[in-house]
C-alpha cells in the first residue's frame, strides 16, 4: 500500500457475487437493474415460471450492460442458483388496487411452497432475501421450507416503509430525509406503526426540533404522515398498479448490507420472539451483515407503541396459524 492511500474504511472488499432472482416480474426486473447500476454485482440470474418474460428481461438488460458496469445477466434454472450468495425471491401474485397484502397469503403461500425447496436443493448456503407479499407471512414459511438458520432468511420487511417515513417527514420540514433517524417496526402492511417517541432529526426529538425550527407539531400533523406512510402502496398501485422502484432500492441496499458485511442496524424482517410474542417474522433494527440478519434487540417503546407492536405480532402469527405454519 502506498503511502499516500488508505485502508478502506469498509470491513470487507467486495469479492464478485453472484445473486439470483426468482420471479422476474416488476418487483424482481426492477431489482435485476438496480442492482446491475449499483456495479457491486459481478453475476445475476434470472428465474421465472415464464421464461419469455426472463428472456425478454435478460434481453433489455444486457443492452444497458455495455453502458453501465458490465455485470452478467443470464437467464437460469434453479440449478444457476449454486454460487449465489443470496437469491432474492419476488416471485407471486401482487396486490390489485384495494386489495391488502395478506389477502396474498393462502395463493403466494402456495408459490413460495414450489420455490423454496428447488433453491435450497441447489444453494443450501445461500442468504435468502424474501420480497412477496405478505413478507412476514413469507419470510416465515421460507423459514420452515428452508430449515435455514434465523438470520439467513431475510424478508425485505418495514425498510421500505421506513424509507418512505423518512422521505415524508423530511419534506414535511422541509429537509432531506437524509438528516431523518425514524422508522417503522411491526407487519411490512396495516398494522405497522412509526416509532415516533424515537424519532430524531440533528439529535433533537421532533417537539424539540420543531420548537426550534419554529414549524407546528401536533399529533394530527404526525398521523397524516404516518397515514400517507402506510397506505403508500395503495396510492401508487391505485394509479400505476404496482409498486417497484422503492423495493428495489431497498432490497439492492440489503444486499449491499450483505456483501460490504456492514452490521447496518435495517428494519428487515426475521423469525424471532418480538415483544413477548413467540415465533414470528417482522421488523425492528436488526443488524445485517456478512452471515445474515441478526435480532440483536427489541427497541424500548412507549407504552402505546408497545400495545401496537404486540397486535402487529399476533397479526401475522394469525395468519401464520391460519396456513398451518407453527
Ligand atoms: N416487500 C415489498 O415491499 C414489496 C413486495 N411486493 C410483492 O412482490 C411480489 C411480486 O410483485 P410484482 O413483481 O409486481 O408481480 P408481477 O406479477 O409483475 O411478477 C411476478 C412474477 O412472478 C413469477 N412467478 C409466479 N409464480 C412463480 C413461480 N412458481 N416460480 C417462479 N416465478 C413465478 C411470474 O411469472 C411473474 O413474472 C408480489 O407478491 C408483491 O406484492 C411488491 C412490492 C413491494
Ligand atoms: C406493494 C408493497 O408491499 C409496497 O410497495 O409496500
Amino acid at each position: 500500500m502506498s503511502k499516500y492511500s488508505q485502508k478502506s474504511i469498509l470491513k470487507t472488499d467486495l469479492r464478485p457475487a453472484t445473486i439470483a432472482i426468482v420471479g422476474v416480474g416488476s418487483v424482481g426486473a426492477t431489482t435485476a437493474y438496480t442492482l446491475q447500476l449499483s456495479g457491486m454485482i459481478a453475476d445475476i440470474v434470472l428465474i421465472d415460471i415464464n421464461k419469455d418474460k426472463a428472456e425478454g428481461e435478460y434481453m433489455d438488460l444486457n443492452h444497458a450492460a455495455p453502458m453501465t458496469t458490465e455485470t452478467q445477466v443470464r437467464v437460469g434454472e434453479y440449478s444457476d442458483c449454486v454460487d449465489a450468495a443470496i437469491v432474492i425471491i419476488a416471485g407471486g401474485a401482487n396486490q390489485k388496487p384495494g386489495q391488502t397484502r395478506m389477502e396474498l397469503a393462502a395463493k403466494n403461500a402456495k408459490i413460495i411452497e414450489e420455490i423454496i425447496p428447488n433453491v435450497v436443493k441447489y444453494a443450501p448456503d445461500t442468504i435468502l432475501l424474501i420480497a412477496t407479499n405478505p413478507v412476514d407471512v413469507l419470510t416465515y414459511a421460507s423459514y420452515k421450507l428452508s430449515g435455514f438458520p434465523t438470520s439467513r432468511v431475510i424478508g425485505s420487511g418495514t425498510l421500505l416503509d421506513s424509507t418512505r417515513l423518512r422521505c415524508n417527514i423530511g419534506r414535511y420540514y422541509n429537509i432531506s430525509s437524509d438528516s431523518v433517524d425514524a422508522c417503522i417496526i411491526g407487519e411490512h402492511g396495516d398494522s405497522e406503526l412509526a416509532v415516533w417517541s424515537r424519532a430524531t432529526i440533528a439529535g433533537m426529538n421532533l417537539a424539540e426540533f420543531s420548537a426550534a425550527t419554529k414549524q407546528e407539531y401536533d399529533k394530527e400533523s404526525l398521523h397524516k404522515i404516518f397515514e400517507h406512510t402506510r397506505d403508500a402502496a395503495y396510492n401508487i398501485i391505485k394509479r400505476k398498479g404496482y409498486t417497484a422502484y422503492g423495493i428495489a432500492a431497498a432490497l439492492t441496499r440489503i444486499v449491499e448490507a450483505v456483501l460490504r458485511d456492514e452490521g447496518s442496524l435495517l428494519t428487515v424482517s426475521i423469525v424471532g420472539d418480538y415483544y413477548g410474542i413467540k415465533n414470528v417474522a417482522l421488523s425492528v433494527p436488526t443488524k445485517v451483515g456478512r452471515d445474515g440478519a441478526h435480532h440483536i434487540m427489541d427497541l424500548t417503546l412507549n407504552e402505546k407503541e408497545n400495545e401496537e407492536v404486540k397486535n402487529s405480532a399476533k397479526k401475522i402469527r394469525a395468519a401464520c396459524d391460519s396456513l398451518g405454519l407453527k
